[in-house]
């Protein structure tokens, strides 16, 4: 058994720092788990100039890739310097070097992860990444650990901190989208560039992670419906409250007669669902197994320490696989064809804003509308506008497929007595419809 492991860090920025910081103050916890010391040999950055708020000692700081992938004592590189094309050729040439890879990288494993994870195996590799998903929450061991016998079919998600924090902002303490954000990259949840946060993204990179894990299929990103909450309105918060939800960007996946359906949009939750309590930074996953029945997975979604822990409980696995002489053994093929659901197939209650102009007979060629399309209302709010003669009205749908819902918004569009559709979301009432 070798004295010590030594690893090299690609990048030392929030994750990176927080892995440094982890492992010299929980060096104790390592070596009783793993029996020998976990040493940072050397360290990738951009510029070897910057300075930083992390005491590195000894570690060697470097910005030739080589120094690290080419050095025969590393046994594990971590990669946390993030982007897609830099970080998959050092992942590659890593796994070609024999060298087990732990990343928290989901927009390289979502695109990528399949093929990555074949190269492992080719190399009897350990390739571990359950920090790309949730930060500190282990979710990815959650499902193909502690879940996998069961057969999962439905997950939802608030999986990306940046914009949980953006919507409490905005929804409690009336912060702007603009200032919510501001404090949200200088908290360090927000990626490099933080459209990918905004416009969801990075959420979907996520589901589409999550999504493989728990319905054993290789479900691909371009399958993910994704809309960001860059438009949400506080008009669209107040009226949410005043019918009892709360607004969070979700991920939906659901998976029923081996067809699937993933999805990241906003989405009101009633206050009653367990997702509608998760606040500011914090992410939770709630999976429904045949067997298992409701569960929830909550915790810091992002940020430097929570999501050290999952870069670090993914180093031990992997030491403690190089023990058993078993490493490259984990991976398993993907079981299912991807089958998506059809339009018809997808079901979900909806909330509709439109201006309606304020005149005789108005509302009853909306109701004639959703009479005809066999959609009922399960609630209705109407008030008037002082400019123009119009009125505003709220209407939030029963469970209804995706098709009529298609249908209701282009036909609502087209009446004379609709001035304009102003938003429209999906709504989530009871957890167990
Ligand atoms: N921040 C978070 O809360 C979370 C982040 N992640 C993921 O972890 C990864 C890292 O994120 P984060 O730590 O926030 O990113 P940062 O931007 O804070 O840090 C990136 C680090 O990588 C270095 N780096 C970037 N590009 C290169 C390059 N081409 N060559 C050499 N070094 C490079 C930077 O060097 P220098 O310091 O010199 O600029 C920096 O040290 C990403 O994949 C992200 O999606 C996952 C979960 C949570
Ligand atoms: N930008 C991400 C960081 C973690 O994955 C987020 O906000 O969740
Ligand atoms: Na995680």
């Amino acid at each position: 058994m070798k004295k010590y492991i030594s690893i090299g860090l690609l990048g030392l920025g929030t994750v990176g720092s927080g892995v440094v910081q982890l492992i010299k103050n929980h060096q104790e916890e390592l070596v009783h788990q793993v029996g020998c010391e976990v040493k940072v040999k050397s360290i990738l950055v951009r510029d070897v100039e910057k300075e930083r708020d992390i005491q590195i000692g000894q570690t060697h700081l470097t910005t030739d890739p080589d120094e690290l992938l080419k050095d025969p004592e590393i046994d594990i590189v971590i990669e946390v310097i993030g982007g897609i094309e830099e970080a998959r050729e050092h992942i590659i040439r890593a796994l070609e070097a024999k060298k087990h890879v732990v990343t928290a990288n989901k927009d390289l494993i979502a695109l990528y992860g399949p093929e990555l994870l074949q190269k492992a195996l080719e190399n009897n590799c350990d390739l571990f990444y359950e920090a790309s998903v949730a930060g500190g929450i282990p979710i990815l061991r959650g499902l193909s650990d502690g879940l996998v016998s069961d057969r999962i079919q439905k997950l939802m998600g608030i999986v990306n901190g940046t914009t949980n924090y953006i919507l409490t902002k905005m929804d409690e303490d009336g912060l702007s989208y603009e200032t919510a954000l501001k404090e949200a990259q200088e908290l360090g949840f927000a990626e490099a560039d933080p459209t990918s946060d905004v416009e969801g993204l990075d959420a979907a990179r996520k589901m589409a992670i999550l999504a493989r894990l728990a319905f054993f299929t290789n479900v691909i990103l371009e399958d993910v419906e994704v809309s960001g909450i860059s438009s949400v309105s506080v008009e669209d918060l107040n009226y949410g409250k005043k019918l009892g939800y709360v607004m969070k960007l979700i991920g939906h996946a659901h998976f029923e007669n081996q067809q699937l359906e993933v999805s990241v949009q906003p989405t009101f939750l009633s206050k009653s669902h367990p997702l509608a309590s998760v606040k500011n930074e914090y992410n939770a996953i709630y999976v429904n197994g045949e067997a298992v029945g409701e569960t929830m997975f909550y915790g810091p979604g992002a940020g430097s320490l929570p999501t050290a822990t999952a870069v670090m409980s993914d180093v031990v696995a992997v030491i403690k696989n190089m023990r058993l002489g078993v490493n490259g053994k984990s991976y398993v093929k993907p079981r299912f064809e991807r089958v998506l659901k059809t339009p018809d197939q997808r079901f979900g209650q909806y909330y509709f804003r439109l201006h309606l102009k304020d005149q005789v007979g108005a509302f009853s060629k909306i109701t004639t509308l959703f009479n005809e399309l066999d959609i009922s209302f399960e609630k209705i709010l109407q008030t008037p506008l002082s400019k123009n003669e119009l009125a505003e009205i709220i209407i939030v749908t029963h469970n209804i497929s995706m098709e009529r819902f298609e249908k209701a918004l282009m036909e609502l569009r087209d009446l004379s007595v609709v001035e304009e559709v102003i938003s429209y979301y999906r709504v989530e009432g009871d957890v167990k419809k």
